[in-house]
């Protein structure tokens, strides 16, 4: 058994949306590998916070089950966050169906969701021990359907201003070139956690200490170390860190270099047109890389994901990479 959702890209790739099936209600979700949380705005979110966001309503499901007394709440990287109250429902992605897997109805969202109107709630991808919900923490999506999956994995296709696709149970190997690079994962921290091993920014030789990073398709931008961060930007004159911008920008003429991530044997490349990520209207534009906001790990959001085929294998703890 499988499943395999399209992943829809907001405007500047800022976010990717899939449909998501709860109690026969569907609902935009966005397919989060860096939390363990399955939330949705719901009848319970402020009539204020829901504004033109799709609900879902347990009342109208069949199959609801209140989870009395449980409660969640997470506060996210980027400073937003949400919490609310929990049930069970029979959620279905891709054709992919699990019973009884805990909903998180959002009773209250910070202003970054209640103004995401497309984004109707986060489905958590990461490992179980990062999930919010007290007194008893619940699985993720994917935990629950592992026994049923042909092969304990998905994997995420994301692309650049064109749908992609999250697959579950199973490996496409129309979707990428060559073979698969598997490196080892430490889900110590609920996170598909691994090793780089150094980095070359353009043609550059390829240097650097190795240094800890997350596959994280909740977050939109390819987050370094300051110090790589830096040595990059250094290649582009005009570049400078921005205040105003919220990062490093610099002219939109400008040659922008590659990046490569060496990972284990796999040079993983980012190409440079995926590394000039948007235009700020004014000539400048906003680079893919940015600061991890020294957290001591790297984050390989979308901007990372979009240039490799990656795949999650909660089997063997492990991470798998490919070019497309
Ligand atoms: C930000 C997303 C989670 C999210 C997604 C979407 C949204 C909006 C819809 C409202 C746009 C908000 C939040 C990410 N998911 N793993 C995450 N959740 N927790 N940490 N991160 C990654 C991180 C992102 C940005 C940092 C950061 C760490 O540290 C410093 O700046």
């Amino acid at each position: 058994v499988g499943g395999d959702v399209t992943a829809t890209p907001e405007s500047d790739d800022n976010e990717y949306l899939c449909p998501v099936t709860i109690g026969g209600q569907t609902l935009n979700l966005d397919f989060d590998s860096g939390s363990s949380d399955l939330w949705v705005f719901s009848t319970s979110t402020p009539s204020s916070e829901q504004q033109s966001h799709t609900i879902y309503n347990p009342a109208k499901s069949s199959t609801f089950k209140e989870l009395n007394g449980f409660t969640w709440q997470i506060s996210y990287g980027d400073g937003s966050g949400a919490s609310g109250t929990v049930g069970t429902d029979t959620v279905t992605v891709g054709g992919l169906t699990v019973k009884n897997q805990a909903v998180e109805l959002a009773t209250a969202v910070s202003s970054e969701f209640v103004t995401d109107s497309a984004n109707n709630g986060l489905l958590g991808l990461a490992w179980s021990n990062l999930n919010t919900v007290e007194p008893t923490q619940q699985q993720t999506f994917f935990a629950n359907a592992g026994p049923q999956l042909q092969q304990n994995v998905f994997t995420a296709d994301l692309r650049h201003d064109q749908p992609g696709s999250y697959d579950f149970g199973f490996i496409d190997t129309s979707k990428f070139q060559g073979n698969l690079n598997y490196v080892p994962v430490d889900n110590s921290q609920g996170f598909w956690q691994f090793t780089v091993d150094g980095y070359a920014v353009g043609d550059g030789a390829t240097g650097g200490n190795s240094f800890s990073a997350i596959a994280d398709t909740g977050t939109t931008l390819l987050l370094l170390d300051d110090n790589i961060v830096s040595d990059y930007y250094s290649q582009i004159s005009s570049a400078q860190n921005s205040n105003s911008a919220g990062g490093f920008v610099f002219d939109c003429t400008e040659d922008v270099p590659d990046l490569t991530l060496q990972i284990g044997d796999y040079a993983a490349v980012v190409p440079g047109s995926l590394l000039n990520f948007s235009q700020n209207g004014d000539g400048t534009c906003f680079g893919g890389i940015q600061s991890d906001g020294g957290q001591g790990f790297a984050i390989l959001g979308d901007v990372f994901l979009k240039a490799q085929f990656t795949v999650f294998d909660q089997g063997n703890v492990q991470l798998g990479f490919a070019p497309k």
